[in-house]
């Protein structure tokens, strides 16, 4: 496995008329990640995206995919990059095999053996020389993905992959972009505004707002620094008291206070209100969902 980022978007901006409307992004996809790429409605994600795929020009900065620059390098970054913005067009009358064998005979790199591979990545060998209106909408997905694949790509770009899918449907499309990353040394960029999915499946994620990141960082990182220490007291307005005397209170649900989990300090606190006559029936620390951080982070709501 290489060391060359996957992806590499250093201080980019781009203006459309007079409005500026990617204010100098920066952020980084290694080897082997899934990425999230999130914010809200109107944030600079597909402005970005399009950037990153080469339809638009950044205004200034520079895009590396797999260290080539799409500016200056075009034609090799963009042999290595796999990428679904959209859904992929396919031929329902003809089988996957077909449609896979009528992309691949677009880029003579491409060898026939090749497209068993991606239809086995994609867990379609089973049903590959079916016809693709037989398909599930999940199962066309992973047609598509099989595609972008095609060229061995270092980057894949999926645009909102889980939308239009049922439940079951969103579960087996996140783990297939779970088993996908590290395969091959992939590294995939996830653009959703599905917290809860983007939690489950990505490693590290960036998030947008008005055409700045706001964060990157690991989802575990981003998650601790607002992990909290929910406090189970009676009597509990007297506990409630004497936290707020050592940190911030804030209420947890029911009958239980909240306080920001401080790892060097918890014991001493629960100390205080033992020796002061409260009773602490139950302390336990609780990570935020993905969802209240990017509310908090983005001031706003998400679709
Ligand atoms: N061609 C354009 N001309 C003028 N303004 C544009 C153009 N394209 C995008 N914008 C504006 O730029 C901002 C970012 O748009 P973008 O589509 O990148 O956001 P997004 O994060 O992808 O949102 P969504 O999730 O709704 O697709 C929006 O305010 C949009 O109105």
């Amino acid at each position: 496995m290489t060391d060359v980022p996957a992806l590499q978007v250093i201080d980019v901006h781009k203006k459309i008329g007079k409005k500026e409307i990617i204010k100098g992004i920066s952020f980084e996809v290694r080897p082997g990640e899934v990425f999230g790429f999130l914010g809200p409605n109107g944030a600079g994600k597909t402005t970005t995206i399009r950037m990153l795929t080469g339809l638009i020009r950044p205004t200034s900065g520079k895009i590396l995919i797999a260290g080539k620059n799409v500016q200056t390098e075009f034609t090799e970054a963009m042999k290595n990059l796999g990428c679904i913005v959209e859904n992929p067009e396919m031929y329902p009358y003809l089988t996957g095999y077909e449609n896979l064998e009528y992309f691949a005979r677009m880029d003579p790199s491409i060898p026939k053996k090749r497209i068993d591979e991606v239809a086995e990545l994609v867990d379609l060998s089973a049903r590959i020389h079916d016809k693709v209106k037989t398909y599930s909408l999940g199962m066309r997905q992973r047609l598509g993905i099989a595609q972008a694949l095609l060229g061995n790509p270092k980057l894949l770009i999926l645009d909102e992959p889980t939308n239009g899918l049922d439940p079951a449907g969103i579960r087996e499309m996140r783990e297939f972009i779970r088993s996908l990353a590290g395969k091959e040394g992939m590294s995939v960029l996830v653009s959703s505004h599905l917290l809860g999915e983007v939690q489950l499946m990505c490693d590290k994620v960036a998030i947008i707002n008005e055409g700045k990141v706001i964060r990157t960082g690991s989802v575990h990182e981003l998650l601790a620094e607002k992990e909290r220490i929910f406090w189970k007291a009676e009597p509990l307005e007297k506990a409630r008291a004497l936290l707020a005397e050592e940190t911030q209170v804030t209420e947890g649900e029911g009958c239980i206070l909240a306080t920001p989990y401080d790892e060097g300090r918890i014991a001493g606190w629960n100390r205080k209100l033992v020796e002061n006559g409260v009773e602490v029936k139950e302390m336990k620390a609780v990570l935020p969902a993905l969802e209240d951080l990017f509310l908090d982070l983005t001031g706003g709501e998400h679709r």
